[in-house]
């Protein structure tokens, strides 16, 4: 078996692939709209859908906004220097909600972010 994409929904789609694209580096694989379903969706990520997980967006075309709740946890992404990461993201108007540092009750280095439908994001140092 492998793992293939996690899918979120999202409200307005250029600004959420602007935002992975621009703030985090990853690509836009593919992209295709279902006129029948009135929806669009876009797999992005750090490389091609045979060796790389990516997520799923999925723009329904009526819809703007969703309230996530709170079962959703977070992506993880792996960074090198999650201080200066953070430095950057936080000059070009990112929410962090977490500032850098130790996980509680562990050592893991981490920070937490949302992206613009308010995904939470994890940041872990991986030097
Ligand atoms: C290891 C890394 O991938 C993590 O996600 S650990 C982050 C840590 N998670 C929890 O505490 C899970 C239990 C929590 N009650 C929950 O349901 O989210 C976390 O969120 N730490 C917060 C912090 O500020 O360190
Ligand atoms: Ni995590």
């Amino acid at each position: 078996m492998k793992f293939l994409h996690t899918m979120i929904r999202v409200g307005n789609l250029e600004k959420s692939i602007k935002f992975y694209t621009e703030n985090f580096g990853m690509k836009l694989i593919r992209q295709k709209d279902y006129p029948g379903g009135k929806f669009t969706l876009a797999f992005i990520g750090y490389g091609d859908e045979a060796d790389n997980t990516v997520i799923e967006l999925t723009h329904n075309w009526e819809t703007d906004s969703y309230d996530i709740g709170n079962g959703f946890g977070h992506f993880a992404l792996g960074v090198e220097d999650i201080y200066s990461v953070c430095d950057k993201l936080r000059e070009d108007g990112v929410i962090i909600t977490r500032e850098p540092g130790p996980m509680k009750h562990g050592t893991t280095v981490i920070a937490f972010v949302k992206d613009p439908d308010g995904y939470s994001i994890e940041l872990i140092e991986r030097k």
